[in-house]
């Protein structure tokens, strides 16, 4: 059984359905159907997190599975064990696995392969695919649709990025304003990809490293934290190169239309100015509610022929 570690893994036309699903969870109020009752879920997260680690927890739970949570210390990989023989074990034991590490996408593939069970990617270095659904059904709950929409992105190149990216690239008429400081841009591999689907659905991704000569008709305007999860800034003064990357009450005021989004968790007075995200213009906690509805969707999807 499929689980969820890439979007580049998922029929495009199953990946909308999934978006609109998410959507339609947070509109309905009641009982979910107990469409995975009796399965047991490992949820292991060996990196903090608050929301997406919330989100599956819950969805789990109100689909009718029981969960088993594990924290970063609680494996024998943290004595050795091989990510293979773990991979066995949960495969051996568990319905399924929610993983999120700030290693190789690699890691998970092998687990689930080991394993032979479902792995949601619930965040690794390249890619954070569960947070794409969360955007683009953020958006189409906000417009109506994402078609056509265009997004100025502010801040490093990170798994949030690429998963937005990748999302994005799925719609047609889309524009993209990746806005990074220099040194912490998305892959150019990415890029190039994201270029190329593109060209062939109407689309534009561009990156720019000067936020103040971005060229966009933003619709969303959206930024993510200066620290990216697991990874190192190789320069003392990097807050200098960072800074121009921080989404203000005057940024704003140049997309006067553009709501405002972000993955969270914020840090006010970095990225983001606490008038911003706290401000009329900004979706960011519906974003962060989306989480949830988001994660019912795909547990849904992965489960969707099982009995
Ligand atoms: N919404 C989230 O999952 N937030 C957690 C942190 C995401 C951010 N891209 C990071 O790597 O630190």
């Amino acid at each position: 059984m499929a689980g969820f570690l890439s979007l580049d893994d998922v029929d495009t036309e199953e990946l909308h359905g999934i978006v609109e699903r998410s959507v339609d969870v947070l509109a309905r109020e009641g009982r979910l159907e107990q469409k995975l009752s009796g399965k047991v879920l490992g949820i292991y997260f060996a990196k903090t997190s608050t929301r997406t680690r919330t989100a599956f927890t819950s969805a789990a739970l109100r689909l009718g599975a029981s969960v088993i949570p594990y924290g970063p210390g609680d494996l024998q990989l943290n004595t050795g064990e091989s990510l293979h023989d773990t991979g066995r074990m949960f495969g051996a034991m568990l319905d399924g696995l929610v993983m999120r590490t700030a290693g190789p996408l690699e890691e998970m593939r092998l687990v689930a392969r080991s394993g032979g069970l479902p792995v949601v990617n619930a965040m690794a270095a390249q890619e954070h695919p569960t947070q794409g659904v969360c955007d683009a059904a953020t958006m189409l709950r906000h417009f109506g649709q994402v078609d056509g929409l265009s997004v100025l992105y502010v801040g490093e190149g990170n798994n949030t990025a690429a998963a937005l990216g990748k999302i994005l690239s799925t719609y047609r008429g889309v524009t993209v304003v990746f806005a990074t400081p220099k040194g912490y841009g998305l892959d150019a591999a990415l890029l190039g990809s994201l270029e190329e689907k593109g060209a062939a659905s109407a689309s534009r991704f561009i990156e720019t490293h000067d936020l103040d000569s971005a060229e966009i008709a933003a619709d969303v305007v959206y930024t993510t934290r200066w620290q990216t999860t697991g990874t190192a800034k190789p320069s003392a003064d990097w807050r200098e190169d960072f800074r121009p990357f921080h989404v203000d009450d005057e940024v704003m005021a140049r997309w006067p239309d553009a709501v405002f989004m972000h993955d969270l968790p914020a840090h006010r007075g970095d990225e983001v100015k606490g008038s911003v995200l706290d401000g009329d213009r900004s979706i960011a906690w519906e974003q962060a509610r989306m989480k949830y509805g988001s994660a019912v969707a795909i547990l849904e999807w992965i489960y969707r022929d099982s009995r």
